[in-house]
């Protein structure tokens, strides 16, 4: 069912494992073989577990040959560079040289697998080479094994496992971002902050390039035809068999009429076509004869402005950004995109930031109300009950919920959202089933189109999170692991009517810590939360973000994550371990963007 994707053009970045070992010619044949061993249950591990956005494995190159001093930690350093490494592993079981054998390139995501076998100082060289990074500012993550292990294991402890893989699958992240672009479709929407592209935030902390296209070009392709005629043909097919229309909300006098909702159809299924080549290109484009619009903006996330220079007038994008965001279209399953509606670019990297950890498509949403359990019972007369017992959020925003985010694909009979390369096709009809595709309303939307109208299944385990940006401080990360709930029917309607009914809803609780300043209460979670939008990815990925925000040296100001489960680069323990919140806003401060 996958289908190749002509995004991936550019490859991806590979994983390097660096075996280190003392040169002293003795002590070099007792450990060397038990090194290269390890470096490479490393890479097993490894090449099982981290995939590469398109599903298949994410490569792992080992180095050739223990690195005893600077000629080889030199020869592996340009080695990984031609190679396009952009995370690298240092394994070692013994002492060795840490000045020599260091990498000094700040800018790769680096952790130490130190095997904690005491009959060679493995540990202690995890040590000091600690020491030399941190001495340098070059922080990398440590790994060191709670429990001795004998000399001829090569298994991997379940700690130094875990360890491990969150540290891969953050710095893989990261290394994706690299380069890479966003485009934004238009400019500030609604008078939305999140719109403003912040350039230095994206090339020093993310590696990342900015690209901009008016909304004028989406018409210009349109009308001229810009687009791959035969697929135009399929996805419309496709839209009218599966995307089912649902009732009209607007009033007789207002509605649209049937032959210009037909058109509004054919328009929509243009401009997602047309926002997906201007994301990552179409060679099919060239072959048409439009050999510049094949090209694309390189782009791994993107926002549409629409409102309300686009949407006055033509139909909202809805349909572009939902099918865009959900993990398949007319042509089978296949990665999901990152398109943020209203153009918000810092909801449409929180997207990102999700979907590279988790590999899931992510439900974009306003954080529209807290429903507190007083509340509820004086409008509905009933209090709620079960996870909601304490209240819950209403996530729900117009056009990039995913449609994976109806919770229609299972996994041992539970609501989940998948990879892309796990969903089915009876899942892709299940998701879509479940979706209304609702005329939009007129007094917002006065150009027509059609919005999600879906219901999250509940007791999906979820983590909302959002990255703002803060004068004087710089980008900040919050995150709220939680569940999605649902809502006896008559409590459902009663609080969504009173909404935008035609609208995706999420009903989410975060998972509450008794005494803490923001989670003790749902209630704080609304109060604390950023900004207007969220990012929801399926499952409880906290722990991974607050990872991938050390290595990008961004501060998480906000996380519902236990303390044991947090993994940052060694250094920020020297910053401080009685707060390790504070500790991460200054270590973050302290070594600046990772891109400078
Ligand atoms: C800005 C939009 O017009 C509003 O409808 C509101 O629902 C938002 O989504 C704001 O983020
Ligand atoms: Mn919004």
């Amino acid at each position: 069912m996958t289908q190749p994707n002509p995004r991936y053009a550019g490859g991806f970045p590979k994983i390097g494992i660096r075996p280190i070992v003392d040169r002293r010619k003795l002590v070099k044949a007792a450990i060397g073989e038990m090194t290269m061993e390890l470096a490479q249950a490393a890479a097993d591990l490894i090449t099982g577990q981290i995939r590469n956005p398109d599903g298949t494995p994410a490569e792992v190159i080992v180095f050739d040959t223990c690195i005893s001093g600077m000629p080889e930690a030199s020869r592996c350093a340009n080695e990984f560079r031609r190679e396009g490494v952009g995370v690298i592993l240092t394994v070692a079981a013994g002492w060795c040289y840490p000045l020599e054998t260091m990498e000094t390139d700040s800018t790769l995501p680096h952790a130490v697998w130190g095997f904690n076998g005491t009959e060679r100082p493995g540990a202690v060289y995890l040590a000091a080479l600690h020491a030399a990074h941190n001495q340098k500012g070059i922080p990398a993550f440590k790994i060191y094994g709670r429990h001795i292990q004998e000399p001829d294991e090569r298994g991997i402890p379940g700690d130094v496992r875990e360890k491990l893989l969150r540290f891969a699958r953050a710095g893989f992240a990261a290394a994706l971002l690299r380069g890479k672009s966003y485009l934004s479709i238009g400019t500030v929407s609604m008078g939305i902050a999140g719109c403003i592209v912040d350039e230095s935030f994206y090339r020093r902390y993310l590696g990342m390039k900015n690209a901009y296209v008016d909304m004028t070009e989406v018409t210009r392709r349109i009308e001229d035809g810009i687009y791959d005629p035969e697929e135009f043909g399929r996805a419309l097919e496709w839209t009218t068999e599966y995307c089912r229309e649902g009732p009209d909300p607007n009033d007789e006098r207002e509605r649209i009429a049937p032959e210009r909702k037909k058109e509004n159809w054919a328009d929509s299924v243009q401009m997602a076509l047309i926002a997906r080549d201007l994301m990552i290109g179409n060679p099919k484009l060239a072959e048409l004869g439009f050999e510049e619009e094949a090209y694309g903006y390189n782009a791994i996330a993107s926002g549409f402005q629409g409102q309300r220079e686009w949407t006055d007038h033509n139909p909202s994008a809805d349909f572009l950004e939902a099918i865009l965001c959900s993990s398949f279209d007319w042509n089978g399953v296949r990665e999901p995109y990152m398109v943020a509606t209203e153009n918000d670019n810092l909801n449409a990297i929180s997207m990102l930031l999700n979907h590279y950890l988790s590999h899931t498509a992510q439900i974009f949403a306003d954080v529209r109300a807290f429903w507190s359990p007083e509340a509820v019972e004086r409008v509905t007369g009933r209090r709620p009950e079960g996870i909601a017992k304490q209240g819950f959020l209403h996530l729900i925003n117009s056009g990039p919920a995913a449609l994976d985010g109806t919770g229609e694909q299972t996994r041992g009979g539970q609501p989940v959202m998948k990879p892309h390369w796990e969903i089915d096709a009876r899942e892709v009809e299940a998701c879509l089933a479940a979706t209304s595709w609702r005329p939009t309303y007129m007094d917002q939307f006065a150009g027509g189109g059609y919005s999600t109208d879906f219901t999250t299944r509940g007791g999906m385990p979820v983590t909302m999170s959002r990255l703002n940006l803060v004068d004087g401080l710089g980008p900040v990360l919050q995150l709220a692991e939680g569940w999605t709930v649902e809502l006896p029917p008559d409590m459902h309607d009663a609080l969504d009517l009173r909404t935008t009914p035609t609208w995706p809803t999420t009903w989410f609780v975060p998972n509450l810590i008794p005494g803490d300043p923001v989670f003790d209460d749902v209630y704080g979670v609304m109060g604390n939360w950023g900004s207007n939008h969220c990012a929801i990815s399926y499952g409880h990925i906290g722990a991974d973000l607050i990872t991938l925000a050390s290595v990008l040296r961004i501060p998480v100001n906000m996380h519902n994550v236990d303390q044991e489960s947090i993994f940052r680069p060694s250094a920020w323990s020297a910053f401080g371990t009685k707060d390790p919140e504070d500790a991460d806003y200054r270590a973050c401060a302290a070594y600046g963007p990772l891109y400078k």
